[in-house]
């Protein structure tokens, strides 16, 4: 059987190469192209790349998705920034390559896919909550990609439940002291030199906490689910967000 022929978008980035080794080490996958910032995106056609995984900067990532999905290139998409209109112009897109796939994951650890379904059960059950994000202090974006989303989905959560506001007595403090807004519910980032990526979701109820916590203690930690990504988007037309789409997790 031919390998799915791939290409790595941020090759030389932390993340970006990781991911293209851990490409060529699959048996299953070619490495065709490996591209970093000043490389053009015509090695993507040259090349003949069926799926290439974008790994690079807020600021670059959706020129490449343009690119990528008017060429009928199919795209894993770690890279971070994502919002309504994002999303909204990259759906627009695919409209008009319909055959084409991408799979956009806040976040390729199994570990930190499960740390936003149990939040999401959990949030309908206490009154409080907040998420705290940390990270390494090279990280381009606050609050992290992933802690954005979790907070999407609990809010979305509380809604569904018809839980009112959270309890918030403040009326005084210093600007940022009570973290990012994100749909009601409050982000914290901490940038630490020694992280890696680090979660953790703290639930208030009666009497009680609830901490959900999850440590991506080495970029390793995302290639099994780049991987998976890169497998399942070639036959996943449209736009899939969340890796948990491509995972058995009922
Ligand atoms: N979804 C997930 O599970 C994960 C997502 N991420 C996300 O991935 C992204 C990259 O993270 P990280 O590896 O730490 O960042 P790095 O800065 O280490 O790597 C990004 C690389 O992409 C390069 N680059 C920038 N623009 C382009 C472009 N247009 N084409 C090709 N290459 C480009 C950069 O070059 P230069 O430095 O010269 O600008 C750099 O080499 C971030 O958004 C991060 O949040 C990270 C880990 C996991
Ligand atoms: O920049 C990183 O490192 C990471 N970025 C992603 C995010 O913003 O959620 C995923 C993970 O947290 C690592």
């Amino acid at each position: 059987m031919s390998k799915l022929r791939v290409a790595v978008l941020g090759a030389k980035g932390r993340i970006g190469s990781e991911a293209a080794r851990a490409v060529e080490a699959a048996e299953d996958l070619e490495l065709v192209a490996a591209l970093d910032q000043h490389d053009t995106l015509e090695t993507l056609t040259a090349s003949g790349a069926q799926v290439a995984v974008d790994l690079t900067h807020p600021d670059s990532v959706m020129g490449n998705l343009d690119f990528c999905v008017g060429h009928g290139i199919h795209a894993v998409v770690g890279t971070t920034g994502w919002n309504d209109e994002r999303l909204a112009r990259l759906t627009s897109w695919l409209e008009a390559s319909p055959e084409t796939g991408v799979l956009v994951a806040p976040n390729f650890s199994i570990g930190a896919v499960l740390t936003m379904k149990f939040s999401q059960s959990a949030a309908r059950y206490f009154e409080s909550v907040e998420v705290i994000e940390l990270h390494h202090p090279n990280k381009a974006d606050a609050p992290s990609g992933t802690a954005g989303r979790t907070a999407q989905l609990i809010a979305a959560a509380r809604q569904e439940a018809q839980l009112p506001p959270q309890p918030d007595a403040t009326v005084t403090g210093l600007e940022g002291a009570r973290g990012a807004d994100v749909d009601g519910v409050r982000v914290h980032s901490v940038r630490l030199r020694g992280l890696l990526a680090h979660q953790e979701v703290i639930f208030g109820g009666e009497g009680e906490t609830l901490t959900v916590r999850h440590d991506s203690l080495h970029h390793s930690s995302f290639m099994p689910g780049i991987l998976l990504g890169v497998r399942r988007v070639v036959s996943t037309p449209g736009l899939t967000y969340g890796l948990e789409h491509f995972l058995d997790l009922s």
